[in-house]
């Protein structure tokens, strides 16, 4: 496993993975369960991947471009896992900004990347919307940024309240679209269109 992140303990993990089996009253060692704690810590690596990234090293390929207005990216399915009961919640994310005045700009891929570095971690959607908006505003220095997540949260759907279908939706406005309704109305119409 010479290729996990420091601080991603392998190990650690599954020993963790076998002993919750245990006190669900499963037994670990049965056939179907015996590789299960080793694939929870590989699925695990992957699913929180973003702790161990940086949005500087997604963000890391800024062009100039004559183009000052609006670039936006709709539709950027996101899966995350909440922190509260570390179940899935998944939906998509729509992220927008305003180049600035010297018209630096980012590869479009790098946006759906940075999503998945705040998304692949345990979280709630408000932070997790808020740490992309930050993020692209910190490192592309743009007039303004939009992200706008939909989400549907298993915790409120296979267990709990169980409302299967329920979205929530959460915005992160900042720059221009924070301070122009306008603005922030053209993004929301393009979103929602
Ligand atoms: N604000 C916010 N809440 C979330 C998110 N994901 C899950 N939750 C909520 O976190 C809350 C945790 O509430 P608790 O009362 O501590 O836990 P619980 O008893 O399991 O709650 P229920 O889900 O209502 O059964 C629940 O209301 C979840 O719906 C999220 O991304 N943002
Ligand atoms: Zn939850």
């Amino acid at each position: 496993m010479g290729d996990l992140p420091p601080g991603f303990d392998h190990a650690r993990i599954e020993k963790a993975v076998r002993e919750i089996l245990h006190a669900i009253g499963e037994d670990p060692d049965r056939d179907g369960l015996r590789d299960t704690p080793a694939r929870v810590a590989r699925a695990y690596a992957e699913q929180f991947a973003g702790l161990h990234q940086k949005p500087e090293d997604v963000l890391n390929k800024v062009f100039e471009a004559d183009h000052d207005e609006m670039v936006l990216v709709k539709d950027i399915e996101v899966y995350s896992v909440c922190e509260h009961h570390l179940v899935p919640f998944h939906g998509v994310a729509h992220v927008g900004y305003t180049p600035n005045d010297s018209g630096q700009i980012t590869g479009l891929s790098k946006l759906a990347r940075l999503v998945d570095v705040y998304a692949r971690r345990p979280q709630v959607q408000e932070r997790l919307t808020s740490q992309v908006a930050d993020a692209l505003m910190r490192i592309l220095e743009p007039r303004g940024v939009i992200v706008v997540i939909e989400a549907e949260h298993l915790c409120m759907t296979m267990r709990g309240v169980r409302k299967p279908g329920a979205k929530t939706v959460t915005s992160a406005v900042r720059g221009d679209f924070r301070e122009h309704a306008e603005t922030r109305a053209e993004a929301m119409g393009l979103i929602m269109g």
